[in-house]
């Protein structure tokens, strides 16, 4: 099985396993150690004793698996992510290029850890913010003192976003006059979702058994932890030198509530870890621990890790974190509760679009988010704190903490040439993302929203399944099939940058290269063992069912010395000795344990079939539901258009009707004109006829007047003809569907 993955795949794929406290599961998942002198690559899986589907061994490769005593430098150093970190940074007078590093697994396998740490450990997020901070740091334009960098900045943004430096945005929220009104009543058990507290970050309150999102404390608690041990007050104040200048504000700060669970910790790993050193994401979670002190951690450090950046530019790190709940956006720095007075309930979170804009036609962006430009670590780390007290998280009986949402932590790095001149900012962006945890309604004991929110989580991973099964698929296949990631909004936003992009600056086109990406797979060797392996399936870079699990019976006969014949077996020799008959036997039974070997593998890959048969059902009714709406869309604008159209014809012919009475009135008038004349000259005779008293000469004078009377009228015949000749077609068909509308007393006005 070959693990080292095609240069066309979309992901390089780690598996980490983590420590499990569970004592009544059996391990179904093992390590294999090829070559000790290399870190393994492979895993093995067997289905629990009691397994009465009878699935088969299967056996995974991974680009590296870390183990349960793998711990957080560990991982960041050999996952890739400071390659990718000096990636998107870019080499020498280069545009950088995307990067994205996500966390995949079942519920509670360890995903917040790996990317938000603990109260003892940082994440893999602060621990790529302290690396770029530490080598770009001289090199960061200064927008407190430069204007006009900050104003070139935000024109350079083509995201339709709102730009901040990190003091304004902090001051927005942290100062007297902007005080949020977030918590200052705790919520009523069982209200809205709870939100990801702030744990490194929870100080000493004025108020007891509230905390304060954003505080730091005055000094270092000692720790219990022996693996704090390498924390030191030197540390500390290497990386948060100017923490103090925030104290004062943050003392003055709003309370927020201690964080709030819907529901309490069922199993015992959950009661045990929920008093231990917590996800990042569990703050103090009952009212008692609210008020404990506790501070930023500062292990593991980090700062002999050595990063390339470019000495010729000079760059500027923007943060900004949205998370994706329900299948909706939503920005994580500027929901409700940072704004002053308001009650989440009273302002309902805007969802954003993942859509093309106006300066960046070619490519899709998340529109519209705050975004805060930070000067140094501790900004980004209190810009970090405000964004994650926002996060949907609630506790389910799987995780005492379990994020409901698939949270993006996006770090975009803007770099200019630098020089007296400055030339334009290109960026690229690293994004690091926590996925929301697949589980089973009935292990995680979830129940109305909740259960709702992890329909949505699930069906969202399955489509993400979709794509890297696609992938996999695609690293053999001789013709790659098209990855189907607009199915829903988490594969659109973790795809879209995958594949290369043409982008239109000025009369140049330009091709951004692709985005990196690593996908780490979490999962807990003693935890669910059908949820663990579905996710295996998709991720992995390769799979090999490798031995079918044989019945007891059957594997008891082999072991007795046939395995040579397996698959030779011809019935009916026709020897009737006992030692023959025993051997046919032997054979037929070792015949049969092969069968039945193949038969469940065939089985293993018929169930395989059918669930991706299944998800294809779903993904094609998706997609008519989508036709469907897309006709009626269509449909109404082809409607719109046509009445738009039939009024604008009836206004014409009303104008050209109008027009047609004007002249026929006109016309009218001039024959009753001549006729008015006709009558004058006839009243005129009739006087002379009277004046003379009759005679021959009368007669004439009448017969020439009814003369004149006949040529008037041809006259009139003509001159009507020739006004008929002068018109145009168009205008005599008007006129003629007018005669023969009014004729019918059909008018317009009928
Ligand atoms: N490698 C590890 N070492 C020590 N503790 C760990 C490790 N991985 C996870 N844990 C602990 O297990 C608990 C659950 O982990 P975490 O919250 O990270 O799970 P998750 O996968 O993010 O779950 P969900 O999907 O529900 O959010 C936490 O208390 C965390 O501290």
């Amino acid at each position: 099985m070959d693990v080292k993955p095609p240069s066309s795949a979309l992901f390089d794929v780690y598996l980490r396993l983590r420590p499990s406290n569970s004592i009544d599961r059996d391990r179904f998942l093992d390590v294999e150690h090829l070559d000790p002198a290399y870190a393994p690559t492979h895993i093995t899986i067997r289905p629990p004793a009691n397994d009465n589907r009878k699935r088969a061994i299967e056996k995974f490769a991974f680009t590296r698996v870390f183990e349960e005593h793998a711990g957080q430098r560990e991982l960041f150093e050999q996952c890739g992510a400071v390659n990718l970190l000096e990636g998107v940074l870019g080499a020498k007078g280069r545009e950088g290029r995307d990067g994205l590093l996500a966390t995949l697994g079942v519920t509670g396998s360890g995903k917040s850890h790996t990317i938000l740490g603990s109260r003892s450990h940082r994440g893999v997020l602060q621990l790529t913010l302290d690396l770029l901070f530490q080598h770009t740091g001289p090199r960061l334009v200064d927008i407190d003192t430069s204007l006009t960098a900050f104003q070139s900045l935000c024109a350079a943004d083509v995201a339709e976003s709102q730009l901040l430096p990190a003091a304004a945005f902090l001051d927005s929220l942290y100062a007297d006059n902007g005080a949020p009104s977030r918590g200052a009543t705790p919520a009523p058990r069982g209200a809205t979702p709870a939100r990801g507290a702030t744990p490194g970050l929870v100080c000493k309150s004025p108020t007891p058994n509230l905390c304060i999102p954003g505080a730091f404390p005055t000094s270092v608690e000692p720790s219990s932890k022996g693996e704090e041990k390498g924390r030191s007050g030197a540390v500390f104040d290497r990386l948060y030198p100017s923490l103090a200048k925030y104290q004062s504000r943050l003392s003055r700060i709003p309370l927020c509530p201690p964080k709030h669970n819907t529901l309490q910790p069922r199993n015992s790993y959950a009661m045990l870890t929920s008093h231990q050193d917590t996800s990042f994401l569990s703050a103090p979670i009952s009212r008692r621990n609210a008020p404990r002190m506790s501070n930023l951690p500062t292990y593991p450090p980090i700062d002999d890790i050595l990063v390339n950046v470019d000495n010729t530019a000079e760059y500027a790190l923007v943060v900004s974190m949205y998370e994706v709940h329900n299948d909706r956006i939503f920005d994580l720095l500027s929901s409700p509760s940072s704004f002053p007075g308001r009650t989440q309930q009273q302002k309902p979170r805007r969802a954003l679009l993942f859509k093309s804009t106006e300066q960046s036609p070619d490519r899709k962006v998340v529109a519209g988010l705050r975004k805060v430009v930070c000067s140094d670590l501790e900004e980004a780390l209190l810009v970090l704190e405000t964004g994650l007290q926002e996060r949907r998280t609630a506790g389910t009986g799987s995780n005492a903490s379990s994020s409901r949402s698939h949270g993006f932590f996006c770090i975009e790095v803007k770099k200019r040439h630098r020089s007296s001149l400055p030339g334009p900012w290109s960026s690229s962006t690293l994004t690091i993302v926590d996925l929301a945890g697949s589980e089973r309604a009935r292990t995680a004991k979830t129940a109305g929203a909740t259960l709702a929110e992890a329909g949505k989580i699930n069906e969202s991973l399955m489509y993400l399944g979709q794509c890297m099964q696609m992938q996999s698929d695609n690293a053999t296949a001789t013709t790659p099939n098209l990855v189907p990631y607009r199915q829903c909004k988490l594969t659109e936003l973790l795809f879209s940058n995958s594949f290369a992009h043409h982008t239109q600056g000025g009369s140049q086109a330009t091709t951004k290269a692709p985005q990196k990406a690593i996908m780490i797979v979490t999962a807990d060797p003693l935890g669910d063992f059908n949820a663990t392996s579905q996710i295996l399936r998709y991720s992995a870079l390769a799979r090999e069912v490798t031995v079918p699990r044989i019945p007891s019976v059957t594997s008891t006969i082999i072991s007795g010395g046939v395995a040579g014949v397996k698959g030779s077996y011809s019935p009916g020799s026709g020897r009737t000795t006992p030692s023959a008959l025993t051997e046919e036997l032997e054979a037929a039974l070792a015949e049969i344990a092969r069968l039945r070997g193949e038969l469940e593998i065939t089985q293993f890959k018929l169930e395989e079939e059918t669930h991706r048969r299944l998800a294809t059902e779903v993904s094609w009714k998706v997609a008519e539901s989508r036709i469907e709406e897309v006709e009626a869309e269509v449909r109404e604008e082809v409607w719109g258009e046509m009445e738009e159209q039939m009024a604008l014809e009836q206004r014409r012919w009303r104008a050209a009707r109008d027009e047609e009475e004007e002249a026929r009135e006109e016309h009218l008038d001039k024959k009753v004109e001549i006729l008015a004349r006709g009558i004058e000259v006839w009243e005129e005779g009739e006087g002379d006829k009277e004046n003379v008293g009759g005679g021959v000469g009368d007669d004439e004078r009448v017969l020439e007047l009814a003369d004149e009377n006949v040529k008037l009228r041809e006259r009139l015949a003509m001159a009507e003809r020739e006004k008929e000749g002068m018109r145009s077609p168009s205008k005599k068909m008007r006129v003629l569907k007018t005669r023969k509308w009014e004729g019918s007393g059909m008018g317009l006005e009928n």
